[in-house]
């Protein structure tokens, strides 16, 4: 079992933070999934997000994306728009399921995968206007066999095909933005597998595939409350339908951007690990996402973290710069987001 499933383990969740209201038969708001205002915002700043070419890749811009604003569009990054568009309509076709198909293969309270409310919602009192599907190491055709017990292998070869890419793609991607504060190589080989050629794949990742359908009035609903991501960084496919926002980090008051889709661009999110291998210059950015009235909206987040018992820490670090966090297992940083969530940063302060 890996180390993050094994956390889940230990941290059971609710029962009654597990199944999703059945949205379809919902017309009108429930007291149990109205926010306050202050909590929504609702008028979210327009301000151009970064939109990186990874083909050829400028240190300093992607550099610069990673301090200001710890969020980012990739383009050219290789990842076939077919299957893009695989993966989208695979996930739209499970969640369109009635809700007593899909909770044939809900996640039990001390696991990490199958379908059911984000984990989050423990930590709120409101419920979120959304539905998901967690995929982790061997559970998908487990899961997808219990929805779809004879006509599951298309679902399952497009997502694992998906898994592959991202694997893929969030090494490189590790390589790049960590290369862009002038680590080598060498002092990357032990969190990214195979840069040197001589690993095998073991980093962890995590696969969310998230719904946000219709909502009767969004002005008033969350869809995934404001959180920020464990993982060394999150590859988003958000497909063409807005509803990501980020918080303004240049802003002294808290207020929410935007991340309008880029045609067959993905969505990077430099996650918690990331802040601290930095030793605090890359921002792992607070994010939500809203929903609106008349689009179905989904999105698949890839979480992609280190090998199973790697230690991570400050590689910055220097005699001007001394370490701010200490060195941690991503288990031990999931635990710790487990209980303390957005404040589990602060308790590996140094
Ligand atoms: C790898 C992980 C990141 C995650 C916690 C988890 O162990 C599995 C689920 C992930 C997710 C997806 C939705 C948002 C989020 C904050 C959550 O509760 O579950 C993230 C977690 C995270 O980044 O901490
Ligand atoms: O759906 C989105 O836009 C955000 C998803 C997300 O932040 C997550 O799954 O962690
Ligand atoms: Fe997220």
């Amino acid at each position: 079992m890996s180390s993050v499933a094994q956390l889940f383990k230990n941290n059971p969740v609710n029962h009654d933070r597990i199944i999703p209201l059945d949205f379809t038969n919902t017309k009108t708001l429930p007291d149990s999934h109205v926010w306050s205002k202050p909590e929504l915002e609702p008028e979210p700043m327009t301000r151009p997000i970064p939109v990186i070419s990874i083909s050829s890749p400028e240190k300093v811009l992607l550099r610069h994306a990673c301090e200001e604003w710890g969020v980012f569009h990739i383009t050219d990054h290789g990842v076939p728009l077919s299957l893009l568009h695989n993966v989208e309509c695979q996930m739209k076709r499970l969640f369109s399921l009635p809700m007593h198909r899909k909770i044939l293969a809900v996640r039990s309270p001390d696991e990490s995968t199958g379908y059911g409310v984000v984990r989050i919602s423990m930590f709120y009192d409101k419920l979120m206007w959304s539905e998901g599907f967690s995929v982790m190491d061997s559970s998908l055709r487990r899961h997808a066999t219990l929805i779809w017990p004879d006509d599951h292998a298309e679902f399952c070869n497009v997502i694992e095909e998906y898994q592959k890419e991202m694997a893929n793609l969030s090494h490189r991607l590790v390589s790049m933005v960590m290369g862009s504060l002038g680590l080598t190589h060498k002092e990357l080989r032990w969190l990214v597998p195979n840069i040197t050629g001589s690993r095998t794949d073991s980093s962890q990742s995590f696969l969310q595939l998230n719904s946000y359908p219709v909502c009767p009035d969004p002005d008033l609903a969350m869809g995934l409350a404001p959180h920020t991501d464990s993982s060394l960084l999150t590859i988003l496919y958000q497909g063409n339908i807005p509803g990501l926002e980020i918080q303004n980090l240049q802003a002294e008051k808290s207020r929410w951007i935007g991340v309008e889709p880029v045609e067959g661009g993905l969505v990077v999110i430099m996650g918690d690990l990331s802040h601290i291998i930095s030793n605090g210059r890359f921002k792992s950015t607070m994010h939500r996402a809203v929903v609106n009235k008349t689009h179905h909206r989904v999105s698949a987040a890839y979480f992609s973290g280190p090998p199973k018992n790697l230690q991570i820490g400050p590689l910055t670090a220097d005699t001007d710069h001394p370490p701010l966090y200490r060195r941690l297992t991503w288990e031990e940083y999931l635990a710790a987001k487990a209980t303390h969530f957005n404040e589990a940063l602060s308790l590996f302060r140094c």
